[in-house]
């Protein structure tokens, strides 16, 4: 039976400065890393034996993967990198402060664009500094100019299908390392979470979600590698 091993990117610049993210390529600070490690040595520690990585085109998921792999003594993997497992688009919020945010529109408003589950940010207008449209890796790709979950789920899923899921299904264990909005989107679709109820998983940082699944990819299992560190779990299906 196939694992799963679901890991946060540590710590960013951006994550440290509380501004919207997003597709904006902030990297680790020196917590993100060490927060990186801790879940490679997790991952090492645990009884999976990963075979295949999976990870977005943003240089913190990656940053997290390789340091998690070195940890792990198997940066040798083969690894993908997709856009799809990008964090979900922040539009028109890129880069602004989630505080001064919250204090000019107040703390409902962005709580709805931070934690509902179809109401997407205004859009980012083109031409803003945050535009990513000259930016090489997305070349040929029809960027969004904001996302809700709803719409990361949307994109995050025919990747999941196309790519991820033969893999499993070879009975191949595998590890990706991800965003807190796109790994909450597969979370969601893996424990057919309900809409209202998703908002509630929040994967911490260095410490992977762990799940077992059966031969039709349904988890039987489900855990934080460090429990004494977990937040709440999905229910199994
Ligand atoms: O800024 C972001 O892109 C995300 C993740 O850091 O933040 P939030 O907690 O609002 O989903």
């Amino acid at each position: 039976m196939p694992k799963l091993a679901l890991v946060r990117h540590g710590q960013s610049e951006w994550n440290l400065q509380n501004r919207f993210t997003g597709w904006w390529d902030a990297d680790l600070t020196e917590k993100g890393e060490a927060e990186a490690k801790k879940s490679g040595e997790l991952l090492k520690a645990c009884d999976a034996d990963f075979r295949a990585a999976f990870t977005s085109v943003q240089t913190r998921a990656i940053r997290t993967l390789w340091l998690a792999l070195t940890e792990m003594g198997r940066v040798w993997l083969p690894v993908t990198k997709h856009w799809r497992l990008n964090e979900r688009h922040y539009g028109g919020l890129t880069g602004l402060d989630k505080a001064e945010t919250a204090a000019k529109h107040g703390d409902d408003q962005v709580h709805i664009w931070r934690r509902s589950y179809d109401i997407p940010p205004p859009p980012l207008e083109a031409g803003s500094e945050f535009d990513l449209a000259s930016d090489p890796r997305y070349k040929g790709i029809d960027i969004p100019n904001t996302e809700s979950l709803k719409l990361t789920l949307e994109r995050v899923l025919p990747y999941w299908e196309e790519a991820i899921t033969p893999v499993l299904k070879s009975g191949t264990d595998v590890v990706i390392a991800a965003h807190g909005n796109s790994l909450r989107a597969l979370v969601k679709h893996l424990f057919d979470v309900a809409d209202e109820s998703i908002t509630g998983i929040e994967i911490p940082t260095g410490n992977p979600l762990y799940i077992e699944l059966d031969d039709n990819l349904k988890p039987i299992s489900v855990r934080y590698l460090d429990a004494d560190r977990g937040k709440p779990l999905p229910e199994l299906p």
